[in-house]
């Protein structure tokens, strides 16, 4: 494609995209597709040559989730079209894959993995090393314990994808230019309102009102002109190409995870690709301006140890030449899941960028998808996994980036086990009560950045997680931990929530327009809503109190404030209103369990009868001699309150109950105890078990939903969906047998069909069992046809017999909450 001259660049776009790479291409298509024509496309060199260029172009629909599985078979599906569509041959070549496994642990994982892709129909079978033989005779099976076969997953010539992409924008009217750099992106009164290019001696101006950062690994410093967090940073990465291999013909792609490899066979010759566990960070002064088609230097000490597995996995390569030892520069992210949306800084900037690796899989169904969501101006599927904001401010400093992404590269490919912590970039936000934690053998899980006590080790233990399928080291911890919320009475650390204040004239009016329940209540009371999309799904989960008749105190995940907080300021018109996060200005302390009204009656002279502080009400307390509002709220099921507290009394506040729980045997509980415990009572959670995809009514919520007040976003969706009746509903399900756990994920079989995954799972030390969420379908269906079928749960291939509940297995009235 020949770089066309800057005067065909218009001075007005619909959107104006950047980066040239199969990300921008796919974005520009779609949007164009999406009937987008005056789109501009620009790129500062050439198409493809940051990062497209160099990918090995691998396109595996196996994906660890629901919904990164159908972006991932959208994108194969796609490319197998694309040729025919475009005339551009794209080398798509549906050779099938394989993927190995050399421990019993990830035998275990890749079939998990199966049983989810085959809910989407997915084409996945279980293969013996035998099989593997037979497909692939080149392969040392000695040590694999087994292997699932992809036939329909295939390999492709990156570059030409990018190329057919974007011939097929072009086809549609989108303009595509290259060699025109954007030097700025502009932005007034909160929005974006075009770009500044240059191209040689000339430069322009063109006024758009959505601008696309699909840069690569350039998007993290353009992002920073405006102030936008995309915290990416760019690792070398790895592969060698041998000489043409006698004999060598068609052959599946090959994954060996457990020697962080990855097999190409392509003309004839072998490509073979790391991730390592300790990889290379790179670009930490910049990147160069003219970087263009480069590479990087090889660094044979670093890939010996994979190549010397190689040799042994596939003896050919001991004796073939070595063509290309390569290595180029990609973009990671500090969770290895890439970046879509629009920037909660800035409105109408974009972006989709941060492949971390598996661009070319991920850009097809990632540029449907935000394209989709640029249009509309709602997500069309949800996207939280990879929606930017998920990223936490801090997280754009470097030196954080350069330690994390050292980690994340080789990780795409280590056991991708439950509770798995991050071992880098650690302790940047801590509870003012994280020494204290620390002291009483708490070990620490990381979300958002917030450093978070998972479970406490008895005294002597093991203060580390031992990862497996199976239970983990500190399973009896969470039980005891359990029982004590249950029967006693536990105190969790829950500094991490965030909290945001909404104050001013408008308050009132503004959360009325906002939040499905009733928020014009009195001060001191606290409501549970969620925040609805047009469609009725869920945009937020959160607790709100009314502090006064113009302020209230709304609490969410800590996760989820960023988004939360955009979702609030995206919604101010002409309010009178002030939106303010006050997370590090309050830590949190939950007293949860029968015994809590006990103990903080002997710490505190208020009252915290029925009487004065009933369920869904707050009060200011004496605690110590500190102050504290405690709120008479749950998410464990039981009697108990959240102590909001000021960050400088914390410590005190903890001392005093600490000294006053020893009467009543206070257990110190973390947040794997908060999660089964909040399970068994099917209380729901943002990101698992409700999302913008999913229906408040067909989550379960209708009890918070008011539609009797006056309008409120997501209003109409939900009356149309009482009257159309529910498609799938929310249930609970308990494992008959003991033994085997629920994380997430698992497929849920409904008389013997799958219907779908697993939205959260943990052990329930009370009910006995593991117990999880998850949607059924029902349209249609009276709710005895609902509990009628038989639900079996599948792991890893193997099925379990389920009971299946529309109500809470532990307590079901909500006596113990009210107690
Ligand atoms: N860029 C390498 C992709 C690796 C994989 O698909 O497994």
């Amino acid at each position: 494609m020949s770089a066309l001259h800057p005067k065909t660049i218009p001075a007005k776009a619909r959107a104006v995209i950047i980066g040239g790479g199969v990300s921008g291409c796919s974005v520009a298509y779609h949007l164009a597709k999406l009937g987008w024509t005056d789109i501009v496309l620009l790129e500062r060199k050439q198409l493809t040559s940051g990062t497209t260029w160099h990918a090995a172009g691998l396109i595996g629909q196996l994906r660890g989730s629901q919904n990164m599985t159908r972006l991932a078979k959208y994108s194969a599906d796609l490319y197998v079209k694309l040729e025919a569509e475009t005339d551009v041959g794209t080398g798509m070549r549906q050779v099938g894959s394989i993927t190995v496994a050399l421990t019993e642990e990830r035998k275990h994982e890749i079939y998990r993995q199966a049983s989810l892709a085959r809910a989407f129909d997915i084409d996945v079978r279980e293969i013996s090393p035998h099989e593997i033989k037979q497909m692939y005779p080149h392969l040392n099976v000695s040590d694999v314990v087994g292997a699932v076969h992809l036939p329909l997953d295939g390999q492709c010539d990156p570059a030409n994808i990018a190329m057919a992409l974007a011939k097929g924008a072009r086809q549609r009217d989108a303009t595509i230019v290259e060699n025109v750099k954007v030097t700025k992106v502009h932005a007034r009164a909160g929005r974006v309102t075009g770009v500044s290019w240059t191209q040689g001696d000339e430069q322009g101006f063109i006024e758009a009102d959505v601008v696309v950062n699909c840069a690569g690994m350039w998007a993290r410093e353009l992002g920073r002109q405006n102030g936008v967090t995309i915290p990416l940073h760019a690792c070398e990465h790895f592969y060698l190409v041998t000489e043409p291999i006698p004999g060598l013909t068609r052959l599946p792609v090959l994954r060996v995870p457990d020697e962080c490899a990855y097999y190409k066979e392509d003309a004839g010759k072998m490509m073979l690709g790391a991730f390592e566990p300790v990889a290379k960070p790179w670009g930490m002064e910049g990147i160069r301006e003219d970087f263009c088609f480069d590479q990087l230097p090889e660094d044979m000490d670093h890939f010996e140890p994979i190549l010397e597995m190689g040799v042994n996995r596939m003896p050919m390569l001991a004796t073939a030449g070595i063509h290309t030892f390569f290595n180029g520069p990609e973009s990671f992210t500090p969770d290895d899941r890439y970046y879509l949306g629009e920037a909660p800084e800035l409105s109408g900037y974009w972006m989709a960028t941060g492949y971390n690796s598996i661009g070319i899989v991920s850009s097809g169904g990632a540029g449907m998808a935000l394209a989709q969501w640029i249009n509309d101006g709602e997500a069309p599927f949800d996207l939280w996994e990879v929606d930017i904001r998920r990223a936490q401010p801090f997280q754009k400093n470097r030196r954080y980036l350069k330690e994390r992404v050292s980690e994340t590269l080789g990780l795409l490919y280590a056991d991708h086990f439950p509770y798995r912590q991050m071992a880098t970039s650690r302790n940047i936000r801590r509870s003012p009560l994280h020494e204290h934690l620390k002291a009483r053998g708490a070990v620490f899980g990381e979300v958002a950045g917030w450093e978070r006590a998972n479970w406490f080790a008895r005294p002597g233990q093991e203060r580390e997680y031992r990862y497996s399928w199976k239970r983990q080291n500190w399973f009896d911890n969470q039980r005891d931990e359990h029982l004590a919320v249950r029967n006693g009475v536990g105190l969790f650390d829950m500094t991490s929530f965030g909290k945001i204040r909404v104050e001013g004239r408008d308050a009132c009016a503004f959360l009325q327009k906002l939040c499905a329940n009733d928020m014009d209540v009195a001060p001191g009371k606290i409501v549970y809503t969620q925040m609805l999309n047009q469609r009725g799904g869920i945009e937020s989960d959160l607790t709100v109190s009314r502090l006064s008749e113009t302020a209230y105190f709304l609490v969410v995940p800590g996760a989820t404030l960023q988004r939360d907080l955009a979702w609030l300021r995206k919604h101010l018109a002409d309010e009178f209103v002030v939106v303010t996060d006050v997370t590090a200005a309050e830590a949190v302390l939950c007293l949860m369990g029968p015994d809590s009204r006990t103990l903080i009656q002997k710490l505190s002279p208020n009252d915290f009868s029925n009487e004065t502080n009933p369920f869904g009400t707050f009060q200011e307390i004496e605690i110590g001699m500190g102050l504290a509002r405690a709120h008479r709220v749950t998410y464990v099921g039981e009697l108990g309150w959240e102590l909001y507290i000021s960050t400088d009394q914390a410590a005190h506040a903890f001392e005093a109950i600490e000294e006053a729980g020893a009467d009543v045997s206070l257990k110190l509980c973390g947040l794997h105890t908060l999660d089964s415990c909040r399970i068994e009572k099917a209380f729901r959670h943002f990101g698992h078990d409700i999302t913008d995809e999913d229906n408040v009514l067909e989550a379960g919520l209708g009890f918070a939903v008011k539609t009797a007040k006056d309008d409120f976003l997501g209003r109409d969706a939900v009356l149309r969906k009482k009257e159309s009746g529910l498609d799938r509903r929310l249930v609970q399900f308990r494992l008959k047998d003991t033994q085997p756990l629920l994380f997430h994920n698992e497929a849920i079989v409904r008389d013997g069909k799958i219907v779908g995954p697993i939205t959260s799972g943990n052990y329930g030390h009370h009910l006995g069992g593991a117990v999880g969420l998850g949607y059924v379908p029902c349209k249609g269906e009276s709710e005895a046809d609902v509990l009628s079928s038989s639900y079996e749960i599948e792991i890893a291939g193997q099925r379990f017999a389920a009971e299946v509940s529309l109500k809470p297995m532990y307590d079901p009235k909500a006596e113990r909450v009210r107690m």
